[in-house]
């Protein structure tokens, strides 16, 4: 069987009235396949929300789903929320399509008229995530029982239909009638729907399950269906605990576009260029956690004061705004800083460029531009094609680690522009893909680095996010300044990736995942064999 010919099993969770807590119910599923070797991928068509996760791409989707990606390891895109309704005032709502908003409407125009074509754009994204994963677990919204909706639905049951999708109806006992909102909900559901319905399970579970056993005999009678799980409401392992972790959290959003307190004697004056273009402002997320970096941003010339180390950053035209810097003066003010003052710099993506030598566009993909200088700080030039690159990788670095080793390293990469070297140097990073992981051959280099790494660029965003690295790297700008490392420090990734764990054992423990199994069609081969973990 071909790749392109494999489906995605599916699975779907929904609920039997909001917030019973189905989305962190499916991000503790994702993470219970994704451990499981499964590669796996969430999906809610349409979200109504207004805490939106902008994707590395600057789309908005769902914030629940760009959780869900993270515990699945991988980017969140916009088909895994094709539509996103923010309401704006009673009965209107911004409509968001694959992360770009489209249309303000109000609820009887968005029924009539869009949701038609929203049904298409929902199975297109459906679609393409199960050619290119194993399982696609789905969260249904609200409830599937709401009658007067059931003939347009596009969330619950008729996309179960669509996605051949077994059901797991989640209940909330902490709010009581959980008996009743089951059989309910199944006496609503017509037949075909109930059928699709595989079991049940019971969330934020406070007590003495021994108490509870007659009613789950009951209602296993009552329906012939099994409850599959009781889940204990643990507050340390719920949505609050994801919060404070989590890069989208409404603090995270506003804090990614502000300066950090003021400057303490102790700590590296770490200074962003805010270009016009900027993109990806999440790969500073942990510089902004990190207790000895005063944050800030530098937006024209005169906010330069006393950088130990400038950033130039990810942007959406790196023509235009390098453009912009020479222009604004800062080119020439952050060559003055790195060859007169010693300073650091470093560039991710188009920042990465533009400390190359020659920038070359002939053919107009980037802009109007077809050849600029760049900033002439490393021995790279770089050439726009056509084709985007967009791949996660994963590899080593020896940059800033102690002699003859290598600190693992991860990200990603979205950029047109390929860059090669002038001079014969030896690159900081040497990375692969997933595809390309066990194959000793599929090293390719990435990135420049001079001066032992006081000038250094790459095209992976999210290096920043890799915590040995990022430590190592202030740690040399510390030694340089003459003030002391430190050792240990902020575990950026780690701590969110263990809080997706916990969840996911906790999951795990209640939930009788060998019955959630037989129910998926996981007999076909997997597209990547992948190891635990
Ligand atoms: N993410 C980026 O910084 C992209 C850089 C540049 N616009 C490119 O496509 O190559």
């Amino acid at each position: 069987m071909t790749k392109a010919s494999l489906q995605a099993a599916t699975l779907m969770v929904q609920g039997t009235a909001s917030d019973v807590g189905k989305s962190i119910l499916t991000a503790a599923i994702c993470r219970i396949l994704v451990q499981d070797g499964w590669q796996t991928a969430p999906f809610k068509s349409q979200n109504m929300s207004l805490n939106s996760y902008v994707t590395f791409d600057g789309k908005e989707i769902g914030r629940a789903q760009g959780v869900q990606a993270d515990a699945c390891g991988i980017l969140a895109t916009t088909d895994m929320n094709p539509i996103l309704l923010k309401p704006k005032q009673d009965m209107v709502a911004q409509v968001v399509v694959h992360g770009v908003p489209y249309s303000d409407l109000d609820a009887r125009t968005y029924r009539e008229s869009y949701l038609p074509q929203a049904e298409v754009i929902v199975k297109d994204a459906l679609g393409r995530l199960r050619s290119e994963y194993d399982i696609v677990v789905l969260e249904g919204a609200g409830s599937p029982a709401e009658v007067n909706l059931k003939d347009r639905d596009i969330v619950n049951m008729r996309l179960a239909g669509w996605a051949d999708a077994p059901v797991l109806l989640v209940a909330d006992i902490d709010r009581g009638g959980v008996f009743a909102a089951i059989v309910g909900t199944l006496e609503i559901l017509s037949q075909e729907e109930r059928d699709r319905v595989k079991g049940f399970i019971i969330n934020k579970f406070r007590g003495d399950v021994s108490l509870l056993k007659p009613g789950l005999d009951w209602l296993e009678e009552r329906t012939g269906k099994p409850v599959l799980g009781v889940i204990p409401y643990l507050p340390q392992l719920g949505i609050e605990d994801e919060d404070s972790a989590s890069l989208d959290s409404k603090r995270v959003q506003n804090k990614r576009h502000e300066a950090t307190n003021s400057k303490s004697a102790d700590q590296l004056d770490v200074a962003v260029i805010r270009l016009p273009r900027l993109s990806n402002f999440t790969d500073f997320d942990p510089l902004q956690e990190e207790k000895d970096v005063h944050f800030r941003y530098i937006t024209h010339l005169a906010d330069w004061g006393e950088p130990d180390v400038v950033l130039l950053p990810g942007s959406k035209n790196t023509m235009d705004d390098l453009r912009h810097l020479n222009e604004s003066g800062l080119t020439e003010r952050i060559q003055a800083f790195v060859k007169l003052e010693k300073g650091w710099v470093a560039g991710i993506c188009a920042g990465y460029q533009m400390l190359g030598s020659k920038l070359l566009d002939p053919n107009g993909y980037e802009s109007d531009h077809p050849e600029l200088e760049g900033l002439g700080l490393l021995p790279t030039e770089t050439m726009f094609t056509p084709e985007k690159r967009t791949v996660q990788v994963q590899g080593k670095s020896a940059l800033f680690a102690p002699n003859g080793t290598e600190l693992a390293i991860d990200g990603y990469e979205i950029h047109m522009g390929r860059t090669r070297y002038l001079q014969d140097i030896a690159a900081p990073f040497q990375i692969r893909t997933a595809a390309e992981n066990g194959d000793s051959s599929g090293w390719h280099a990435d990135g420049a680095a001079v001066e032992k790494g006081r000038v250094w660029g790459t095209y992976l965003h999210g290096i920043l996010h890799n915590d040995d690295f990022r430590r190592a790297w202030l740690n040399g700008i510390r030694e340089q300044k003459g003030l002391s490392p430190i050792v240990g420090g902020l575990r950026f990734k780690e701590r969110r990736e263990a809080a997706f764990d916990r969840l996911a054992d906790h999951v795990r423990s209640h939930l009788d995942m060998q019955r959630v199994y037989e129910m998926m069609d996981t007999a076909k081969p997997r597209k990547t064999e992948v190891g635990k973990g």
